[in-house]
């Protein structure tokens, strides 16, 4: 019977990186994905960013919306300090149940908290259930249409704090058109574009990062 995306790329992780190197479970991802089948995983080019951008603003508290396969999630994982963590957001049982395989493989399951349901039902949430005040660092890589809507919600839900980072996937392509209108007009946010590609790609894309001033 047929296999999923994410199953395959699963069984790449499987064959190729090492269990326990959240570095070569990054690589065999791209690899896979660069030569035998493209995925939406934010890639090695705009994966050096978002790391930079980690490593500079050092989270206790992080949350990413959208987990897909958790490439993104070993991506932060692997560079927060202990006691920091990650809770990641994915509405797709099937999705979720690789994602947990491959965050797992790379061993930084003790870093990541991965939730099953959708953002708007579980950001409002997040305080009650994990004891979150606010959140350092914000990763966007949902549907883009759920940008603007839980953008607002975080900040009606009190989880962003002055200096919290959000930084977006996708704001050109497939594109986020409302959400850069909302955040780049907004004196609320101090915010910076980062010019690369989609992933895999020659394709132009970029990251938003958007400074909330309080
Ligand atoms: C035209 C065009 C099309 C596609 C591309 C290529 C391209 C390149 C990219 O980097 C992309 O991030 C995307 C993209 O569409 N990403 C959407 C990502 C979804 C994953 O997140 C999950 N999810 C989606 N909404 C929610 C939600 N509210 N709550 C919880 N989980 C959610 C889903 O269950 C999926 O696991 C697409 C480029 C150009
Ligand atoms: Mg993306």
């Amino acid at each position: 019977t047929q296999t999923t995306r994410p199953q395959r790329i699963l069984k790449a992780v499987q064959k190729n990186a090492t269990k326990g190197d959240p570095d070569s479970v990054i690589s065999a991802i791209d690899h896979y994905c660069k030569h035998s089948e493209w995925a939406m995983n934010v890639g090695d080019e705009k994966g050096s960013i978002l790391d930079s951008v980690v490593s500079e603003v050092n989270p206790s508290t992080v949350l990413e919306l959208g987990t897909y396969c958790g490439y993104s999630a070993v991506r932060i994982a692997r560079l927060l300090s202990p006691g920091s963590k990650l809770i990641t957001v994915e509405f797709n049982p099937a999705i979720a149940a690789i994602a947990k395989q491959i965050i797992a493989y790379a061993g930084i399951q003790d870093k990541v908290t991965l939730v099953e349901g959708s953002s708007g039902d579980l950001i409002p949430k997040m305080k009650e259930c994990f004891g979150i005040t606010s959140f350092d660092f914000i990763f966007l890589d949902h549907w883009k249409d759920r940008y603007v809507p839980d953008t607002k919600l975080l900040e009606e839900c009190g989880l962003l704090r002055k200096g919290t980072v959000l930084l977006a996937d996708n704001v050109i392509c497939p594109g986020a058109p409302e959400y850069l209108k909302y955040i780049r007009n907004n004196r609320r946010y101090e915010s910076r574009y980062y010019p690369a590609h989609l992933e895999y790609t020659k394709v132009e894309d970029g990251l938003e990062k958007s400074i909330f001033l309080g």
